[in-house]
């Protein structure tokens, strides 16, 4: 059968490959969130393990790892041939097959807060329809969200950066002017600001939305007692408590933040790690939480939501994740590992840096003389990792993602290649 994924009359040179992608995609990519992806050009051939290949030949170790998903990095076997075999085997039926109750057996037994779930194509579309059920059951339209939180592009989830007193702004042109009027914001662990809050609005709050870890502007962790706070006031409150877990869901624990800190909200919203590439979203709570979409009072659809491909990929990742007792240990001891590395090289090149980790998940940030983050610096540096064989994202706000196909020698490398390209800095 004639290989038609590599076009022998394609571009050879990264520059030539990417312009190429310009002439007909808007933008040259298909997220914004990934516009800032690339500032010396680069097109990906080929990824496995912890290592991308562009259309030059180049091979770089990739510390972003399509943004998270890879946990046992990329092109894995062990799930990629499942997903292959149900391909062979048929995987949209629009039918209820066996995997359906094996994929959402293992959210269930693995993630604290889920009882019962569905699933959706993508993060965005989860929060979209956990946000609703949340509304539906509380009554109540207004919910509390947290500046730097990324919630998916959805018309009341999209939040510009910043807010006029508690009202953040529509994140993006074309959305109604009212998009924002039953969303409120304020600063990410401002345990008074949360106060303020239900002080004022407490009986009209019908849910709460959190990263648990903030993971889309650098890591930043929920400040000691935090989560206890929005659990403790939804709860007196009659608000429902949802976890957005999209990137700390499988990866800073077996069963998310929700694990590691102890803390279990009303629904949960899971992705990327879930389904180990594929794109297989979830969202799921209390048999109790979940009961609007089990009368089917609630609303929630899709043509390819649970198709079975992605449900297989769902089974073979959670699977693996269940039948690996070492693995969080073992990403946390590779997370330490990087920490010491990176702030080991920051500090012989004399250059100081925002660090912050939880777990295999981390960011780091070039910071300027009144130690706030330089943004045109911290690019630079990306630019010149990238010629040296290191890929991270340019933009600090975007973490880094470690996985099992990571070893210390990458890190090493890592550092190393990191050392060389500040100390070469202007
Ligand atoms: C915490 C969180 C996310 O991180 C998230 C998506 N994250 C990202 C989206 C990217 C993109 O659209 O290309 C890349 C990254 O900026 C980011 O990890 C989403 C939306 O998921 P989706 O992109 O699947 O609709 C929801 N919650
Ligand atoms: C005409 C039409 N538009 C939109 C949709 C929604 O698409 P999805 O189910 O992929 O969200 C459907 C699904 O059946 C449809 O038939």
């Amino acid at each position: 059968m004639t290989d038609t994924s590599t076009n022998a009359t394609a571009p050879t040179s990264n520059k030539a490959a990417y312009d190429g992608i310009h002439t007909v995609v808007a933008g040259g990519v298909s997220s914004n969130m990934r516009a800032r992806g690339v500032v010396t050009p680069l097109v990906v051939e080929s990824a496995s393990g912890c290592r991308i290949r562009d259309v030059e030949g180049n091979e770089l170790i990739d510390a972003n790892m399509g943004y998270g998903p890879h946990v046992f990095g990329y092109a894995d076997r062990e799930v990629t041939d499942q997903i292959a075999d149900q391909f062979g085997r048929g995987h949209l039926t629009g039918l209820p097959h066996r995997l359906d109750r094996e994929a959402a057996g293992l959210v269930a037994e693995l993630v604290p807060g889920v009882e019962q779930l569905r699933f959706a194509n993508s993060g965005t579309e989860a929060l979209m329809s956990a946000v609703r059920l949340a509304r539906a059951t509380s009554g109540r339209p207004l919910l509390l969200t947290f500046e730097g939180h990324y919630h998916g592009w959805s018309e009341t989830l999209l939040r510009a950066p910043g807010a006029e007193g508690y009202r953040p702004r529509p994140g993006a042109a074309g959305m109604i002017p009212e998009a924002m009027n039953h969303t409120i914001q304020v600063p990410w662990n401002d345990a008074a600001a949360v106060e303020r809050v239900f002080a004022e609005y407490g009986g009209e709050l019908g849910a709460v939305l959190c990263e648990p870890v903030l993971a889309n502007a650098g890591v930043v962790p929920p400040a000691p007692g935090f989560l206890e706070l929005l659990r403790l006031r939804t709860r007196e409150k009659g608000a429902v408590l949802v976890f957005d877990e999209v990137i700390t869901g499988f990866r800073v624990a077996r069963g998310g933040a929700q694990e590691r800190y102890g803390v279990v909200p009303d629904l949960t919203v899971l992705s990327k790690v879930m389904g180990g590439g594929f794109p297989v979203a979830a969202f799921g709570g209390s048999r109790e939480a979940m009961e609007p979409l089990t009368t089917y009072e609630a609303f929630h659809a899709g043509v390819y939501a649970g198709n079975h491909a992605a449900l297989r990929a769902v089974a073979a990742t959670l699977t693996k994740i269940r039948s690996a007792p070492d693995l969080y240990d073992d990403l946390e001891a590779l997370g330490a590992y990087a920490e010491d590395r990176v702030r080991e090289a920051a500090t012989a090149a004399g250059r100081p840096v925002l660090f912050e980790r939880v777990g295999s998940v981390l960011s780091m940030a070039l910071l300027d003389e009144a130690s706030a983050v330089d943004r045109a610096a911290h690019r630079a540096l990306q630019s010149a990792c990238q010629r040296r064989g290191v890929y991270f994202h340019p933009n600090p706000d975007e973490p880094w993602f470690l996985s099992t196909a990571h070893t210390e020698e990458d890190i090493d490398t890592i550092a190393a290649v990191l050392k060389e390209s500040l100390a070469q800095a202007p």
